[in-house]
């Protein structure tokens, strides 16, 4: 089957700035796809690319078998794409911003599709305000509605729920989600890694315009660590020869990611040596956002 997504090699330069760095990804037909990262990866250019809004220095992408740059009109229509940053006319109505972007793809009777993509983003009581007059969260639910006006294959959303409510979280999630079961792609750019994990069957973490890890979302979850270990220690200062262990501190405690219940002694035994009481632990499994930090941080 041809890919849904398929990037090869793809190289851009901001300046001096090497912003992406031979990113190479297939993402097939069907998948609920992460692509994470932390600020200035790289999943914005990486996006503008895919919509054939910023021209990339090297390498290819193709969406669904279509070159983005050589054959662009049938890629784009493809392709729905859901921006962060919010753009719309002000002019016009709910309602008349969802005809006209149908009207770009030379869709002309598109009411009953608009209508439920209103019922599904809870946009219908503003069908006929105009856009001016919507808050920033139902805005952003309009540039959803937007992207999926033309029923595209594959939707790219990039950090859709970044300051939104959470019912808004939730029907969103609840009309992707049907979306990708009923065959659409969904590729998801979120700093949020709770809904990554909780929704996506595949997860990239791009790091400095380089994918530092792919793979399904369960694997990745096994295989920087299978447990972790949170404590909390007086006085607050973790010895040296533990820090390596350390994917995360935060609220005086510090996350360590440990293979084998038997390495608790080792860690245990390092703290009574250097003199520091240990306060609280507690053994868990490790989350995304764990293996996001190792993957991505230098501490
Ligand atoms: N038009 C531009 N001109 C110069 N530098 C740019 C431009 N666009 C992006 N960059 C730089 O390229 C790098 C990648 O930026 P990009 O926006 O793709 O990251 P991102 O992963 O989407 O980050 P965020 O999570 O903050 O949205 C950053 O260092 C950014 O400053």
């Amino acid at each position: 089957m041809i890919s849904a997504i398929k990037i090869e090699q793809l190289h851009k330069h901001f300046g001096g700035l090497h912003a992406l760095k031979g990113v190479s990804l297939d993402i097939a037909q069907g998948e609920f796809f992460a692509l994470l990262g932390p600020n200035g990866a790289g999943k914005t250019t990486l996006i503008s690319i895919l919509a054939g809004l910023t021209r990339a220095d090297g390498g290819t992408v193709q969406v669904m078998g279509h070159n983005v740059v050589t054959d662009y009109r049938a890629a784009r229509r493809l392709l729905g794409v859901v921006p962060q940053e919010l753009a719309y006319d002000p002019f016009f109505t709910v309602r008349e911003n969802l005809r006209i972007q149908s009207g770009y793809f030379g869709l002309r009777h598109n009411d009953d599709w608009i209508d439920e993509i209103m019922t599904n983003l809870g946009l219908m009581d503003k069908a006929t305000t105009n856009m001016r007059a919507l808050s920033g969260g139902m805005k952003r639910r309009v540039l959803v509605a937007q992207a999926l006006v033309h029923k595209p294959p594959v939707i790219v959303l990039d950090e859709p729920t970044a300051g939104v409510d959470v019912s808004l979280r939730t029907s969103l999630w609840e009309f992707v989600s049907g979306l990708n079961k009923s065959g659409h792609t969904i590729i998801l750019t979120t700093h949020y890694l709770e809904e990554a994990e909780a929704l996506c069957n595949r997860v990239g973490i791009l790091n400095q315009g380089q994918i530092v890890a792919l793979d399904t979302t369960a694997e990745l979850l096994k295989s920087s660590g299978e447990l972790k270990l949170k404590i909390q220690i007086k006085p607050n200062q973790l010895p040296l020869g533990l820090r390596s262990y350390v994917v995360k501190e935060a609220d005086d405690a510090y996350s360590l990611l440990i293979h084998k219940p038997a390495e608790v002694e080792g860690i245990l035994a390092q703290l009574r040596m250097a003199g520091i009481t240990l306060v609280d632990m507690a053994l868990t499994k490790p989350d995304l956002e764990d293996v996001f930090l190792q993957m991505t941080s230098s501490i």
